[in-house]
């Protein structure tokens, strides 16, 4: 991407947009276009075509989307697949009918089967039965694949589908009951420290493992691959399946190749935060799946690893939670 290149970062003030835009300003792209949800709402059709007429970005980032934790996803799921069915349809249809030069979309490690072989080669899409509490999201994100590989195949677009593991970081959604488990623990470890309470609730068992990546990782991940030439952008797009015979869909999973047990993450954000009481499971909250650490070779092999380690991630995420809420 050229310095001037207009790109379009949509759901830039979330999790991942706004770490992909500081990224983007720091590497000197001065020509980004942003727009907030009240500006501009995604699942209205006309309103998402009528934007991209009038504004032509060259390049897309795709990271609006209905997100949030596993009760979020296993409540909401009419909402969950509904919106995010809509805004990527929109905005897909309106990056070819604008001529977008290149557009990433962002999915989500839980397109794989729950029981996926570990680690979760790209390979895995479709080979089995997906995790019920999140099945509607999961589905509305594969649907997004197979547009990208879609668009490729009729119509010669360059449309990517980057497959991110469990994110957190700087200005996360710190919902108590909504969110993801990082952004929820260091809830409630600070607030369980502030009012000296005797125990900690974590969901279920503790014995689920997940693996980690900070936001400005996952940005940094995004822009790398957006800035791949050709010769090896273009491999990543997918083969067309009628001349080949293959199976080999846009995509690319993003992660770090390491994780650890909610039990874990539990006693490390126990100690970043300071917190000396008890930790109790309640098994009554659902796990979800067992286990979902990405195979990650097809990114190495573009020469991107990911550059902080859990630990240092959580003290940032820390810092971000105790100066949003004025703790210290
Ligand atoms: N966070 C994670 O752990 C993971 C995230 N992902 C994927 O990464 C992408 C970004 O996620 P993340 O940054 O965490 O999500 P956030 O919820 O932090 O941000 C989503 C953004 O999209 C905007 N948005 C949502 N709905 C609409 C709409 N109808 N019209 C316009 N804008 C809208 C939101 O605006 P507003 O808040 O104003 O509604 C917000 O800015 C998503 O595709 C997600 O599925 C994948 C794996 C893990
Ligand atoms: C990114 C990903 O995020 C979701 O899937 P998930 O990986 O299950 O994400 P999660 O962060 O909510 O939970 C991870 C694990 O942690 C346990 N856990 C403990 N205590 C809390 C807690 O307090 N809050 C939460 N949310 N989880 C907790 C929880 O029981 C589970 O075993 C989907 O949205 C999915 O669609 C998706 O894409």
């Amino acid at each position: 991407m050229e310095k001037t290149a207009k790109i379009y970062v949509a759901g830039h003030r979330g999790l991942v947009g706004s770490a992909i835009v500081r990224n983007l300003q720091a590497a000197g792209y001065t020509n980004l276009l942003l727009r907030t949800h009240a500006e501009l709402e995604l699942t209205n059709q006309a309103a998402t075509s009528a934007f991209f007429e009038a504004e032509r970005p060259q390049y897309v980032f795709l990271a609006a989307a209905k997100v949030g934790g596993i009760l979020a996803n296993n409540i909401y799921s009419a909402d969950f697949i509904r919106d995010n069915l809509a805004i990527q349809c929109n905005i897909i249809h309106s990056a070819y009918e604008t001529g977008v030069q290149r557009l990433m979309f962002l999915g989500s490690s839980c397109i794989y089967p729950k029981l996926a072989p570990q680690p979760m080669k790209e390979e895995s899409l479709l080979t089995g039965p997906l995790e019920p509490t999140n099945r509607s999201y999961a589905l509305a994100k594969i649907a997004g694949i197979e547009m990208c590989w879609s668009y490729n195949r009729q119509y010669g677009t360059k449309y990517l589908a980057a497959m991110p593991t469990n994110l957190y970081g700087p200005g996360d959604n710190y919902h108590p009951d909504n969110s993801h488990v990082i952004p929820a623990l260091l809830r409630k470890f600070n607030e369980a420290k502030v009012a000296q309470a005797k125990e900690v609730v974590v969901w279920g068992t503790g014995t689920p493992h997940r693996e980690f990546m900070y936001s400005e990782d996952m940005a940094a991940a995004c822009v790398h691959i957006m800035n791949l030439p050709d010769d090896q952008y273009e491999p990543l797009l997918g083969s067309d399946e009628n001349k080949t015979g293959r199976f080999e869909p846009p995509l690319i999973n993003i992660g770090v190749g390491e994780d650890l047990s909610i039990k874990a993450l539990a006693q490390a954000i126990q100690t970043v935060v300071g917190y000396t009481g008890d930790v109790v499971f309640d098994t009554g909250k659902p796990d979800g799946t067992p286990r979902k650490l990405m195979d990650v070779s097809k990114l190495r092999s573009t020469g991107f690893y990911a550059s902080t380690p859990l630990l240092i991630g959580l003290k940032k995420a820390n810092a971000d939670f105790v100066r949003s809420q004025g703790l210290r």
